[in-house]
This record gives C-alpha cells, structure tokens and sequence, in this order.
C-alpha cells in the first residue's frame, strides 16, 4: 500500500494470480479498517495544501507523470498481461489509454474556468467560481487496472482534489506500479494513496467518514448501488461507471465487412471482459445468412492462449467463476433454442481459464446472454425485420451504457441514434472510448461522464458569489 507517501506493509497479505496459469505471482498487503482510515488523514491533510496549488503546478506535476507513465508503459503492460490476462498488444494499447487521460487533463487543470453574471441590480457584482470537491474515494475493476484509475486520478487531481485509491483485489499490482511513478513525479505526499485489501471494509471506512466528498466508482451495478446507498449517509457526490449490455444493430445496408471487423474489435477485446462490450448482435434478416458467414470466419481468425504469447488476441478470462458464467448463459441460450454454429469444441490443452469464442445463433430476447451481461467471448446472433422492432428490444433493458449502429444511410444512423437510450453510441464505430469525449451511461449502467470537460466537472463544485458594492 501507499499512504502519506510512504510504503506500507501489514502482517496479513492475499496473493495476487496468473489468470492464464493459476499461479500465484505476488502478493500485497490485506489492508482495512485502519489502513484506510489512515489513507483518509493524510489525504484531508494534503488537501489543505493540494488545492491551494496553482492549477499550471498540478499541470506540471501531472505532466511529469504522463512522460514516467510513457517511458515504463512496456513494463506497466507486462504487469497488466500477467495478473489480468489480457495479450500484451492490448495491455499496451491500455497503457497508452490510460495514459491519454493524464495528458488530457494535465492540459484541462489550466481550464477550470468560472463566470460572471449580470446582476439585476446596480450595487451587486455576480460571480461563479470552481473548487476542488475535497478527498475522493476512488474503487476500481479488475478489467481496465490502469485506465479505470487514470480516468478518475488524473481529473481529480487537476481539479486540485486528493484521492484514496481501492484498486480490484485481482489486480493490485498495476496500481502500486501507478503509485511507483506518482511518487517519482513528485505527486506531493498524501495527495495520492492506495489500499489494497478487503473491499466491504476499506469501502464501509470511507463511506463512514464524512471528510470523504466523493465517492467515484467503476465496476458492477450491484455494488455501485450499495455505494450510492452508503454514501446518502454524508451526502457524498457519486460517479458510477457500472455494467453495460451492449446491443450491436446492424442494418441491411451497412459495410458488413466493417461490421464485421467492428464487432470482433467489441466483442472480443479483453475476451469479453469490457463494459461496452456487444453483449447481443442483432443482424436485419435480409442480411442474416451473409453476416453469420462473415462473422464466423472472422472469428476462426482469433489465437487463444498465455497473453504473453505472440500473436495471441484471445486471453483468458479473469477467474472459474467467469468461465462458469459463460458456460451457463451458453447453456440456457441452446436450452432455449439458440444454435452454437461455432465454438462447440471446448479448449483441452490450455491450462488456467480458457473459453473459446463461441457464436449462437436464432438468440432470443428471453436468454440469459440477450439480458444479462456475459462478460465474456459469447457472441449471440439474432435476427430483426424493422427499424422500429430492433430500437425497442434495444432498449428492453435496464442497462444504459453503450449501443452500436451500423448503416450507410445517415438519417437512419442519426433517427436510431437519438432513440438509442445509451451514453454512449458507436455509430459504423465498434471502439468509440478516447480521453476527450464523455464516456458514461443511463439507467443502471451510472451517473456521471468521465473523459472530456465533462470528466473533470465530476470533482469540482460550483460556488455562486453575490458582492454588494457601494
Ligand atoms: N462503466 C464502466 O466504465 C465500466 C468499466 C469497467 C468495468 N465496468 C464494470 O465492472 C464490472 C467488472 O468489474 P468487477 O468484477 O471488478 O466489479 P465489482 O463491482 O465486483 O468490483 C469493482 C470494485 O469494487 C470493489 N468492491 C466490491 N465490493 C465492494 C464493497 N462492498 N465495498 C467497496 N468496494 C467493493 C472491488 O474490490 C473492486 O475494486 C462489470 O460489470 C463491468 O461492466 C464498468
Ligand atoms: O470496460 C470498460 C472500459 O471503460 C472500456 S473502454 O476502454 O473505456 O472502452
């Protein structure tokens, strides 16, 4: 761990393990109760003199650890490939991702701009100023261990807020790697600490301490919930970045080689295990037989194995239970009719937790993998007719992260895009994630955007100034 700028060990420690192998590869201190209370001292502590920093000094501190993030970005993608598994071109292409938003908001720190309002009356001056929330709770996924941290900390930090750091107990080693190159860019002592250890204490500590402003969240729907509960108790302001159910539409006119290369860039990074993932393809019937064709030679392209490995797109999934639910959603998708028309043979010789890419077809909207979020490398394929049926089942859900669209004719891409009730739409785009658009979603899938100006806003609050003159 790291607290008030120091390294901290504790008695009890859990190991940390090799997805692709099961084999244990480290092991970090089981912080709780007190660890995490001590990280709320120094945070509120540094606070005080964080905050009073000039926004061009945490630019220039921020900067500093954008270019030690580049220069050890190999090396934060091994850690990456080894504790959650996913193939190192992808750790890396994370690793540059995560380090985009410290870039961005390097730059952003120095726009943190107020306003003046016209006041009704001679002898008053009107004026908005921004100020920095205060310290922030930051919890995080096993799934993106670096960018779903950057993507909080480096806006939190411009903004001239101090951050509390509860990174997934899967993978703690990306983020002690993190607060390696922190230290080394001089990132003051208490402004940015990290618990590893047990999650419902650690999160119970800092949801009890009203010096806590914010609480700013990825991960499930079913813990961001009991987060948001938690923090009514002091009135914390919450970001949620939750669980996705991505529905990917394509229409009869779309570029279906495009389609088709977009979807396996979906579906399958991380094997699965991304939030905007296509959880469910619906395919216009007249084009069904030719997607289905395409798709599936697409998908006989993909390498499994160590992500280590040369040439290998196709990792493993992140523990038994993942493998488990996959398994079962496939299992209650072909009980209710669905088709495996690839993927059937299972992996035998690959050790660790390893599941092929497997597509269904004739999916319908009362499976499992059409409701719930797989997470995993399950593409099911269903066919619509029109328009008008294909946005309605879109929306049947109470997930509202990202949806996708493809088709060449622009009023119809624009018409389903405005009904689409998601945050984040790709349009003829399977990746639209960058550090300067508002990434974020509706209904149970969050509150609040991270990314762009709108991320930055997240930690900051808005004081209104009324001046009487004479
Ligand atoms: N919307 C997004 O931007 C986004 C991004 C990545 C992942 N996710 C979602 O995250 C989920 C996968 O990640 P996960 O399995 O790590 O999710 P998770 O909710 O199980 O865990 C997320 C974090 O919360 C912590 N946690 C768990 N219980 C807690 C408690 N009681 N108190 C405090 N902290 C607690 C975990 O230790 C971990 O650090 C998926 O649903 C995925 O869609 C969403
Ligand atoms: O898993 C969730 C991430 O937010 C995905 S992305 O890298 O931001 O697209």
């Amino acid at each position: 761990m790291y607290i008030n700028g120091d390294w901290i060990q504790t008695e009890e420690q859990f190991n940390v393990i090799n997805p692709a192998t099961n084999e244990v590869i480290g092991f970090v201190p089981n912080g709780g109760t007190k660890e995490a209370a001590y990280a709320v001292d120094a945070a509120y502590t540094a606070f005080k003199t964080w905050s009073q920093r000039t926004a061009v000094e945490r630019s220039q501190v921020l900067k500093k650890w954008h270019q030690l993030i580049e220069m050890h970005k190999e090396e934060l993608a091994a850690i990456m490939t080894e504790e959650q598994g996913k193939p190192t071109n992808e750790a890396l292409g994370e690793a540059i991702y995560a380090n985009s938003f410290v870039e961005w908001y390097s730059e952003e720190a120095k726009r943190i701009y107020g306003e003046t309002i016209p006041a009704s009356v001679s002898n008053k001056r009107l004026f908005v100023i921004k100020q920095p929330v205060g310290v922030v709770a930051v919890i995080t996924p096993w799934n993106f261990p670096a960018a779903m941290i950057t993507r909080k900390v480096a806006p939190a930090l411009a903004a001239g807020c101090t951050v509390i750091i509860k990174p997934a107990e899967q993978t703690p080693l990306t983020a002690i790697k993190l607060a390696e190159l922190a230290h080394e860019a001089g990132i003051p002592k208490g402004v940015f600490n990290i618990v590893t250890g047990q999650p419902q204490t650690i999160g119970e500590t800092w949801l009890k301490d009203s010096r806590v402003r914010k609480i700013s969240f990825t991960g499930s729907t079913e813990i961001g919930k009991l987060l948001m509960k938690g923090a009514s108790e002091t009135v914390k302001k919450v970001s949620l970045e939750l669980g996705g159910q991505a529905p990917f539409i394509v229409f009869e006119d779309a570029d279906l080689d495009d389609a088709v290369t977009s979807v396996i860039a979906s579906k399958y990074r991380n094997t699965g295990q991304t939030c905007v993932c296509a959880n469910r393809i619906y395919v216009q019937e007249t084009i069904y037989d030719k997607f289905i064709e395409k798709f599936k030679t697409a998908v006989n392209e993909l390498k499994i194995g160590n992500g280590m490995d040369e040439g290998v797109n196709i990792g493993p999934l992140i523990d038994s239970d993942a493998i488990e639910k996959v398994n079962q959603h496939l299992k209650n998708a072909t009980d209710l009719g669905a088709q495996i028309i690839y993927g059937e043979q299972q992996i035998e010789h690959l050790k660790g937790n390893f599941i092929k890419p497997t597509i269904v077809s004739h999916a319908t909207d009362q499976m499992l993998c059409m409701i719930e979020e797989t997470f995993g490398p399950l593409a099911p394929v269903s066919s619509f007719k029109t328009e008008e049926e294909v946005i309605h089942r879109a929306n049947n859900t109470q997930y509202g992260l990202a949806a996708y669209v493809f088709t060449e004719n622009i009023n119809l891409a624009l018409r389903v895009s405005e009904q689409l009730e998601y945050g984040v739409i790709g349009l003829n785009d399977g990746m639209p994630a960058v550090p300067q658009a508002p990434f974020g979603g509706v209904k149970e899938s969050g509150l609040g955007r991270e990314g762009g100006h709108y991320g930055i806003e997240e930690f900051l609050e808005v004081k209104y100034i009324s001046l009487g003159i004479k």
